[in-house]
């Protein structure tokens, strides 16, 4: 059986039931009810009404993913939701190429008539349980706000730039590429970026797997504001597409050589094809800005520049992850030291509270075991959250820092820092599309 069929959390639909609310899942093949969750959705966004042409296509593109709605009984309109969750399972790529089962959480809204009353904790504790009940091993989501996902165990474990080019100051640097560009029709675009992404996301830590949904939005298929959206390939010296980027343009006011570039989506599944890509955008004639956002922390494109200033960059939270199985998560992933460490993590919700000794060898494997004795010798020692471990995993953040802002208790000397050792990564973790 699917995840789209795992039930609502019993323990939580008995919580919203003793305030008289009903928890369950959307049939997402009965057309009414699917499009009053997804307006409750829009709403709770403060996003305008769907149109009935995007509810047709957020229907034929998301209905597989499990919609989770809370109703409330006494209300005029019973079938409308005042609660919204939606989740599905992606496998998440953790450093080493391996993937693990992540259970996505998206669209956790709670009408403003029934906020702070312990709707969404109900919905979150419930996808919590539901997913450790289907054995995925790991939780992931996005946040609309940074305060809210700690308390459930959740910590920040990648980050994306925001970066603003102003492009008469750049000299380009970068490597000449060999192939060529074209722009594509989105229709003809589709199959295509939707295997550059799932070839980029196979190596890339915390890349995920994109549906229709995901790629059809980047590539101007489906959307609101589809219009605008250009889109041009790479394909490399033998022809093969390796690369995309997508973009609008908008006019300056008053000069027409000042438009700015706004990236949907660059994506290259080479640095070549991601290089040429970016040289592209930068020397667009009449543009005189280009806005990235969502970008990778490591993007070679700004040691390509010739100005290191003619970029800006804003760093902001992406991927929040959730361990529900710390030997099973630590096991997959790769190490980039021998050594050994204990763990000892605390969960508020006790899914994951205990002991653990992590010992990775020298081909960068992981062997990991819920643990009673003593420190081995030489081995490191740390007590954290389950957050903080979570905010580890994937190497995009430092455990030495955590330790120096009090996060991280070391139990040894030098044990933070050992324990970044084994976590370090050749290539920041990127969340490749928001969810
Ligand atoms: C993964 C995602 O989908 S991210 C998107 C989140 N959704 C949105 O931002 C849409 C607009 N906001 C909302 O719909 C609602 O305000 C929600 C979903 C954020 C919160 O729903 P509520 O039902 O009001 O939350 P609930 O009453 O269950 O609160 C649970 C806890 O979170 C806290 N909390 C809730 N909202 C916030 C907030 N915006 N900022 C900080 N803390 C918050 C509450 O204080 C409470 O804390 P405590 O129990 O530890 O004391």
């Amino acid at each position: 059986m699917g995840f789209e069929h795992t039930p609502v959390d019993p323990t939580s639909a008995e919580r919203l039931a003793t305030s008289g609310l009903e928890l369950r899942l959307v049939d997402t093949a009965e057309h009414d009810d699917f499009d009053r969750w997804l307006q409750a959705d829009q709403r709770g966004f403060h996003m305008a009404k769907a149109t009935p042409a995007s509810l047709a296509e957020l229907r034929a593109t998301t209905a597989h993913r499990r919609s989770v709605g809370v109703y409330d009984p006494q209300s005029p309109a019973p079938g409308h939701p005042v609660g919204t969750t939606q989740t599905w399972v992606t496998p998440l790529t953790v450093p080493g190429g391996a993937t693990i089962d992540m259970w996505a959480v998206s669209s956790v809204t709670v009408s403003p008539t029934h906020r702070r009353r312990g709707v969404a904790r109900a919905l979150l504790e419930g996808e919590l349980r539901a997913a450790a009940g289907d054995n995925v091993p790991m939780v992931g989501l996005t946040v609309s706000e940074a305060t809210i996902y700690s308390r459930f165990g959740f910590g920040v474990a990648t980050f994306t730039d925001s970066a603003e080019i102003e492009t008469r100051r750049v000299r380009w640097s970068g490597p000449d590429a060999p192939g060529r560009l074209h722009f594509v029709d989105p229709d003809v675009l589709l199959p295509d970026a939707a295997t550059i992404i799932d070839a980029v996301r196979s190596s890339q830590p915390g890349g995920l797997s994109y549906d229709d949904h995901f790629v059809g939005s980047v590539v101007g298929t489906i959307g609101d504001d589809r219009a605008g959206l250009r889109a041009v390939r790479y394909d490399d010296a033998d022809g093969r597409p390796m690369g995309f980027a997508s973009y609008r343009l908008r006019a300056h006011e008053t000069d027409f050589a000042k438009h700015t570039a706004t990236v949907q989506h660059l994506i290259g599944a080479t640095d070549e094809a991601t290089a040429a890509l970016w040289r592209y955008l930068l020397e667009l004639d009449l543009v005189a800005t280009v806005r990235a956002p969502g970008r990778p922390v490591d993007e070679p494109v700004h040691w390509q520049l010739g100005d290191l200033r003619a970029a800006t960059r804003r760093r902001r939270d992406a991927l929040w992850l959730r361990i529900l199985d710390v030997p099973a998560v630590l096991g997959a992933r790769r190490y980039a030291t021998a050594a050994a460490v204990v763990l000892e993590v605390s969960d508020p919700y006790g899914f994951t509270a205990g002991r653990f000794l992590l010992e990775t060898d020298a081909e960068g494997a992981g062997h990991v075991e819920q643990f009673d004795g003593a420190t081995p010798a030489g081995a490191a020692s740390v007590a954290l959250s389950i957050g903080d471990l979570s905010s580890l995993y994937l190497g995009g953040v430092s455990a030495a820092t955590l330790a120096r802002a009090g996060r991280i208790e070391e139990r040894s000397a030098g044990a933070a820092f050992a324990l970044e050792r084994m976590l370090a990564v050749d290539r920041a973790p990127w969340l490749i599309l928001g969810f």
